[in-house]
């Protein structure tokens, strides 16, 4: 009896989306972060086909202490016309040191023809000598049957030679791959129930998500019989990339019932795909099921007031068993549970408080009409509600007056110019503070004058800001809307300043993110 196989391939199939350029260390650090979620097999590469791949085996089974895990390595068959043991790329495999070899081979006839430009009966025997070789080397070779399930539409009777050929040459595990993505969950487990009775091979999936089926094409193999599943974090991949690990995990594990991860490493999920996000510098995707920030976040009112007498009506899971939050989303379709379920988030309990909720939820409703938006900036509502309640939010100083300059020469040596008078600390402060345009320059006069009372602004830094302009058809009597996210460099939190000019919007997101970031500080007003 063998287990089933999670086998990941962030590393290499992950590593053939665009834009995602992975250097050697951070192979090794994805590596760790795959070794913790549990995965079965980390694919990392093609040793000899480019020198990071090379040395990434090279180092990896020095550095690497994995616990779950086993290195693969992945190649290609020999290849036509050559002996197996005299092809350098299968002998490049081997010197990777990996127990486990995966070999891409060839199932659909056309590609043997026209791609490798050779006969059926010699793709059959680089299958079947190259899986002998490597086996005969001792290691463990699995295949990745490409373009299988196009290959079995058009010839299935070839399709199963393929198949055959690496299952008696000695292949652990067939993984029959939809390589351009296009098929549907039907397609895949009529073909997978077939493949296995009719040759009676250990078999995976390798599905890609051209048609959106990538996760569901799985999951049909799994039911078809597959018991070898690939993907990759955060379902990165070729095109429109792979089927998404975590997400067939839990779904395999959640809702089939099958004992694939230990669950308190599923519990550390939403983390490890946001740490590989970090890796790869690609942002986390919101919406993306069970780890997305937003995939347990709800906006509705109704949904809120359901979800108050029982936040399972509105969930699928506990987001917990994925390690992941429910959060609550204000804005003009909230209602007074959501606002209530929200201030509890900031430890506020208005249950009970009928006027405070409604009047809270009014304003949030009136001000949503004019442009801002508080799903997208909880820590401007928290600041909202702080203010509205009788528990103030801290005013750490008056402003009595701002402006700001602008070089009119324009080009890279102009220096915008902000100067900004407040009272704090039973002082009256002035500062000029200077930047390449002026909303920087505002955001250094702000600090320049309140850190002389505050010190604790230096750790704050504004770390992004976005501008949107409504009713741009009104020209310059056009409403701007700013949303600036600021970071303590350990966490970050996002405010909304709306006006009919950029300047004014942007200081008014400025200020609260300051006072917000003060306020989680614990500092008091002075
Ligand atoms: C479906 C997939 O995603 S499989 C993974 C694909 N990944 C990659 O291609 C990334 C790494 N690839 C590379 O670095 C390079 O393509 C290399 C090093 C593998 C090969 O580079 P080159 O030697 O310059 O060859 P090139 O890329 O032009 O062509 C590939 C060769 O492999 C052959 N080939 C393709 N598939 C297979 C296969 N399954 N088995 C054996 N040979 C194969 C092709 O026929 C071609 O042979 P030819 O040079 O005799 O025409
Ligand atoms: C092997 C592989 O990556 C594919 O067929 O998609």
């Amino acid at each position: 009896m063998h287990g089933f196989h999670v086998y990941d391939t962030t590393l290499r199939d992950g590593a053939q989306q665009e834009g995602i350029n992975v250097s050697v260390a951070d192979k090794l650090a994805i590596s760790r972060l795959l070794d913790e979620l549990g995965v079965t097999h980390i694919e990392g590469g093609w040793p000899g086909a480019n020198p990071n791949d090379t040395e990434f085996f090279a180092r990896a089974f020095g550095e690497l202490e994995l616990h779950t895990a086993t290195l693969a390595a992945f190649g290609a068959t020999r290849r036509a016309g050559i002996d197996a043991a005299r092809d350098p790329q299968v002998q490049a495999l081997l010197d990777s040191g990996a127990e486990v070899i995966t070999l891409v081979a060839k199932s659909h006839p056309a590609h043997v023809e026209r791609a490798l430009r050779t006969t059926r009966e010699e793709n059959l025997a680089m299958i079947s000598d190259t899986v002998a070789h490597l086996h005969a080397q001792g290691r463990t070779v699995m295949i990745d049957a490409e373009h299988f399930f196009d290959g079995y539409l058009l010839d299935r009777e070839y399709a199963l030679a393929c198949v055959r050929a690496a299952h008696e040459a000695g292949a652990e595990v067939i993984a029959l791959c939809d390589t351009n993505g296009g098929m549907l969950p039907g397609q895949v487990r009529d073909a997978v129930a077939d493949v296995r009775a009719a040759t009676g091979a250990r078999l995976g999936i390798h599905c890609h998500n051209d048609t959106g089926c990538a996760v569901a094409n799985s999951m049909a193999a799994v039911e078809a019989g597959a018991d070898h599943v690939q993907g990759t974090i955060n379902a990165y991949g070729e095109r429109t990339g792979n089927a998404d690990l975590i997400t067939l995990v839990a779904n395999l594990q959640l809702k089939l019932g099958m004992d694939l991860v230990e669950p308190h490493r599923l519990q550390d999920a939403t983390r490890i795909a946001h740490a590989v996000s970090e890796v790869t510098n690609f942002p986390p995707f919101s919406r993306q099921p069970y780890v997305g920030s937003g995939a347990f976040a709800h906006k509705a009112g109704l949904h809120a007031s359901a979800i108050k007498v029982d936040p399972d009506l509105y969930q699928h899971i506990d987001p917990k068993s994925v390690g992941n939050d429910m959060r609550m989303l204000v804005s003009d379709m909230a209602g007074r549970a959501t606002v209530e379920l929200k201030s509890r988030e900031f430890g506020i309990d208005l249950a009970g408080n009928d006027e405070a909720l409604s009047r809270v939820l009014a304003k949030v409703k009136q001000l949503e009409q004019q442009g801002y938006t508080f799903d997208a900036a909880d820590a401007s509502f928290e600041l909202l509600l702080r203010r509205e309640l009788e528990e103030e939010a801290p005013q750490y100083a008056q402003v009595e007056s701002w402006r700001v300059m602008i070089d009119a020469r324009g080009g890279e040596n102009a220096l915008s110019e902000a100067t900004v008078k407040a009272v704090a600390g039973g002082h009256r402060l002035v500062a000029t503070g200077e930047g390449n345009g002026p909303v920087n320059a505002l955001d250094h006069g702000l600090r320049q004058t309140l850190t002389v009372v505050y010190p604790e602004i230096e750790a704050l830094d504004l770390i992004d800001y976005k501008v949107r302009i409504f009713d741009a058809a009104h020209g310059t009597d056009a409403t701007t809307r700013v949303l600036i996210e600021t970071s303590d460099a350990h966490t970050s939190w996002t405010t909304v300043g709306v006006a009919d000019n950029i300047v004014e919007a942007s200081w008014e997101a400025l200020l609260d993110g300051i006072t917000y970031g003060l306020m989680r500080a614990g500092v008091p007003v002075r």
